[in-house]
C-alpha cells in the first residue's frame, strides 16, 4: 500500500514527493502507469517533474481514494490539485472534457434517451397498473353474480392485452436504446483511440524509451474502452438506475406517505451508508486489479515479441512461472474484489428485501384500517423492490464515472503532449537541392531516460558532402548515438547539428527525412509483403488527413525492382513463389538476415537519400551475404555523403576518413593510413585490440 510517511515539509524541494510502496504489484502499478521508472517496493523521494501534470493528479487522486495520504510539498505545480476543493475543480473540468468526447455523438446518443425514458415510464407505469387492476378485481370479486365474472374476465382479457401492448413498445424502445448508445460508445471509441494513437506515434523518440509497448497498448485498448463505455452504454444504464429510484420514490410516496416513511427511514440510511462505504472500496480494487491484469499482459507481450530468445535459453518453464506468478497476484486481488463486491451485492439484494419485508410488515395491518388496498400495497411493493434493485446501479454508476475519470486523465495525458521538436512540418524546405554536408558542432548530449550519463561531450566533426565518413570506437563510446541526433530522435542538449549549414532543428521534419536514411545493423521489416516493405521507403504524404491506407501498393512495380536489383535483393525475391507478394512474417521473421538486410536497403533507397546512414550494416552476416550487402553498398554509396559506424577494417580502410570516438568526442581523425602510422594513436590501439573484427 501507498502510503505518505510525512508531509513534504517546506524544507522540501518543491518538485518532491516522499512515498512509500511497501507490496510489489503496487509499485509495479504505479511505476507503470505514472513513468515513475525507477520505483522500488519501499520508501523513497520522487522527483515528479518527469511525470506530467495529469499523471500526478491521478497519482494523488489515487491515493486519496483510500490508499492513504500523500501530500505534496508547496507549489508542485500549477495545475495539481493542492487542496480539496482544487482537486473538485479539476474533477470538473476532467468531466467536462469527458462529456466533450460524447458530442460527436450527441444525436444517437439524445435518441437512446429519449427511447430510455419511454422504456422506463412503460416499466414504471406498469406496478401503478396492476394495483389497480387488482383493485378492480377485489371490487368486482366483492359483488359477483355469472354475468359479472364474465364480465369481469372479459376486460381482464383487455387490460392484459393492452398490457402486452405497452410491454412490447417498452421492449422495441430498450433495444433501440442498447443498439443506439453501443454504436454511439463504438464511433465515439473509434475517434478517440484514432486521437490517441495518432498524438503517440508523433512522440518523440524519448517517450518510448520511457513508455513500455505494453503499457500504451493498454491506454489504446482499455483505457478507450472504459471512457467509451461509460459515455454511452454505462451512463445509460446509470441514467436508468436514475430514473428507476426517482419514478419509484415518487411512486411509492404517491400510493401511500405513510407508508412510504415508515418503511423508508429506518431501513435506507444505514443501508445507504455502509453500501458507499463498500462502494468505495471496491473502486479502489478495482483499480489495482487492473494495474495487476497490466502488469501480467506486459509479461506476456514483451515474451511473445522476444520468443526466440526464450527459446534459446530454454527458459519457457521459468517464463510459464513468472506469468503465473503475475496471475497468483491478480488472483489474490480478484479473490479479494470477489469477496468485497459479494459483499456489496449481497447488501444492497439483503437491503432490498428488508425495504419490502418491512413495508410488508408496516403496510399489512393498514389494510386492516383500509388505510391502503391490496392494489396499493401491491404497486408500492413492486416499486420498493425497483428502488431497491436500481440503487446498486447508481452506485455502479458512481464507481464507473471514477474509473473513467482515472482513464480518461491517462488519454489527456497523451492528447494534451506536444512532441513540438520531433515533428515539426511547416520547417524550413532549402530552395537549393541538397548537398550532404553536416557539421557536428560542440554537440553534448546525455539520453532523457539516463540524464545523469553524459554520451557526447562537446562533440565536433565534419562530415563532408559526397564522401565517406566511418566512425569507429569501442562500444558504448556513442557511435549510434551520433546517427540518431543526426536523424532527430533526440536533441543534443547544447552545441547543433548543421545540414548544408542548417540546423537539423528548424528543418521540415519531411524534408530531413526524405534527405537522411538510416539502414541499421537489425533492420526490421513489418509484417506484410516485400513489395509493401520496399515501397515503405518511398516518400508519402505524411498528413493524417491523407487516409488512404493503399499508398505504399500504388508505388509503381518497375520502382520497387530497381530498388531491389540496386540492393542484390532481386535474385532471391524472383525466386520466392509468390515474388514480390511474399510475406515476411513477423519482423520479416522468414527471411534470413541478409535477406532482410537487402530488403531494408532497397527500402532506404526508395527515398534515394542524399544523406546514408549504415549503422554496422554488415556486422551479423556470413561471407556470402556479406559480400552482397557490401556490394550493394557500395553501389548505393555513389554521389552520396555516407556515415558508417563501423566495426569492420573492410568498410574502414574504403573510408576518405576515420573518426575515433572516445570520451564523448572525437579522439583522433584521419584516412586510414594516417591513422595507422601514428605509432600510439587511439585508432592503431584499437585495431591493435581487436576492438572491432579484421577481416
Ligand atoms: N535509448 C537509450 N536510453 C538510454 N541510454 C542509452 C540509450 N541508447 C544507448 N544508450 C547508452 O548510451 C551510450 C552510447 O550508446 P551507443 O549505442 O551510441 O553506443 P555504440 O558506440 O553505438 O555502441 P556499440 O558499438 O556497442 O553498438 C551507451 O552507454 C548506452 O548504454
Amino acid at each position: 500500500m501507498i502510503a505518505l510517511l510525512k508531509s513534504a515539509r517546506s524544507s522540501f524541494i518543491s518538485h518532491q514527493i516522499l512515498i512509500s510502496c511497501n507490496r510489489s504489484h503496487i509499485t509495479t502499478t504505479v511505476r507503470q502507469f505514472y513513468g515513475l521508472n525507477h520505483l522500488r517496493p519501499g520508501i523513497q523521494r520522487v522527483d515528479i517533474r518527469n511525470i506530467l501534470s495529469t499523471q500526478a493528479y491521478v497519482l494523488r487522486k489515487n491515493v486519496n481514494l483510500g490508499l492513504s495520504k500523500m501530500y505534496y510539498s508547496k507549489g508542485v505545480q500549477t495545475n495539481v490539485a493542492s487542496s480539496g476543493s482544487k482537486l473538485k475543480q479539476i474533477d470538473r473540468q476532467y468531466l467536462k472534457r469527458l462529456i466533450s468526447l460524447a458530442k460527436p455523438e450527441r444525436w444517437k446518443l439524445a435518441g437512446g434517451i429519449l427511447f430510455l425514458l419511454v422504456s422506463s415510464a412503460v416499466t414504471m407505469s406498469v406496478p401503478f397498473a396492476i394495483g389497480k387492476l387488482i383493485d378492480m378485481i377485489n371490487e368486482q370479486l366483492k359483488s359477483s353474480s355469472e354475468m359479472d365474472k364474465e364480465k369481469l374476465q372479459k376486460q381482464l382479457s383487455q387490460f392484459c392485452g393492452v398490457l402486452l401492448l405497452v410491454f412490447a413498445l417498452g421492449g422495441a424502445c430498450n433495444a433501440g436504446r442498447v443498439f443506439l448508445m453501443n454504436t454511439a460508445g463504438q464511433r465515439i471509441s473509434k475517434s478517440i483511440r484514432e486521437k490517441v494513437y495518432q498524438s503517440m506515434i508523433r512522440q518523440e523518440t524519448a517517450f518510448f524509451d520511457r513508455h513500455k509497448t505494453g503499457e500504451l497498448l493498454s491506454r489504446l485498448s482499455s483505457d478507450t474502452l472504459t471512457v467509451s463505455e461509460l459515455l454511452s452504454v454505462k451512463f445509460s444504464d446509470g441514467v436508468r438506475s436514475i430514473i428507476s429510484v426517482s419514478a419509484g420514490l415518487t411512486m411509492m410516496f404517491y400510493t401511500s406517505t405513510k407508508l412510504s416513511f415508515l418503511t423508508l427511514v429506518g431501513v435506507v440510511p444505514p443501508i445507504a451508508f455502509l453500501l458507499v462505504v463498500v462502494g468505495k472500496y471496491i473502486r479502489i480494487l478495482s483499480k489495482q486489479v487492473q494495474g495487476s491484469l497490466a502488469a501480467a499482459n506486459q509479461v506476456a507481450e514483451e515474451r511473445f515479441s522476444n520468443i526466440r530468445v526464450v527459446k534459446t535459453f530454454g527458459h519457457e518453464k521459468y517464463e510459464c512461472n513468472l506469468y503465473s506468478k503475475k496471475l497468483e497476484d491478480l488472483l489474490q486481488l480478484v479473490y479479494k474484489e470477489a469477496k468485497v463486491r459479494a459483499l456489496f451485492f449481497g447488501l444492497t439484494g439483503f437491503s432490498g428485501n428488508v425495504v419490502l419485508v418491512s413495508a410488508l410488515y408496516v403496510g399489512a395491518p393498514m389494510l386492516g384500517d383500509s388505510t391502503v388496498t391490496v392494489g396499493q400495497l401491491s404497486s408500492f411493493l413492486i416499486y420498493a423492490g425497483y428502488v431497491s434493485l436500481s440503487a446498486s446501479g447508481i452506485a455502479n454508476l458512481w464507481s464507473d464515472v471514477n474509473k473513467g475519470l482515472g482513464a480518461s486523465a491517462h488519454l489527456w495525458d497523451i492528447l494534451d503532449r506536444k512532441s513540438d521538436y520531433t515533428y515539426n512540418a511547416g520547417g524550413i524546405i532549402p530552395e537549393s537541392k541538397p548537398r550532404g554536408q553536416v557539421e557536428f558542432e560542440n554537440v553534448t548530449f546525455a539520453y532523457p531516460s539516463r540524464s545523469d550519463v553524459t554520451v557526447l561531450n562537446g562533440l565536433n566533426l565534419s562530415i563532408p558532402a559526397g564522401a565517406m565518413t566511418a566512425v569507429v570506437g569501442g562500444s558504448g563510446s556513442g557511435k549510434s548515438t551520433i546517427a540518431s541526433l543526426l536523424l532527430r530522435f533526440y536533441y543534443p542538449h547544447s552545441g547543433q547539428i548543421l545540414f548544408d549549414g542548417q540546423s537539423v532543428k528548424e528543418l521540415d521534419w519531411t524534408w530531413l527525412r526524405k534527405n537522411v536514411a538510416l539502414v541499421s545493423q537489425e533492420p526490421v521489416l513489418f509484417s506484410g509483403s516485400i513489395r509493401d516493405n520496399i515501397a515503405y521507403g518511398s516518400v508519402v504524404c505524411d498528413e493524417p488527413s491523407d487516409a488512404s491506407t493503399d499508398i505504399f501498393s500504388r508505388i509503381p512495380e518497375e520502382e520497387i525492382w530497381k530498388a531491389a536489383k540496386i540492393a542484390n535483393a532481386d535474385k532471391f525475391i524472383s525466386m520466392l513463389p509468390n515474388g514480390l507478394d511474399t510475406i515476411v512474417g513477423e519482423r520479416g521473421i522468414t527471411l534470413s538476415g541478409g535477406q532482410r538486410q537487402r530488403i531494408a536497403i532497397a527500402r532506404a533507397l526508395m527515398r534515394d537519400p542524399k544523406v546514408l546512414l549504415l549503422d554496422e550494416a554488415t556486422s551479423a552476416l556470413d561471407a556470402e551475404s556479406e559480400h552482397l550487402v557490401q556490394d550493394a553498398l557500395e553501389k548505393i554509396m555513389l554521389g552520396r555523403t555516407v556515415l558508417v559506424i563501423a566495426h569492420r577494417l573492410s568498410t574502414v580502410r574504403n573510408a576518405d576518413q576515420i573518426a575515433v570516438l572516445e570520451n564523448g568526442g572525437i579522439a583522433e581523425l584521419g584516412s586510414y593510413d594516417e591513422l595507422m602510422a601514428k605509432e600510439n594513436g587511439a585508432f592503431k590501439t584499437l585495431v591493435r585490440l581487436q576492438t572491432f573484427q579484421t577481416s
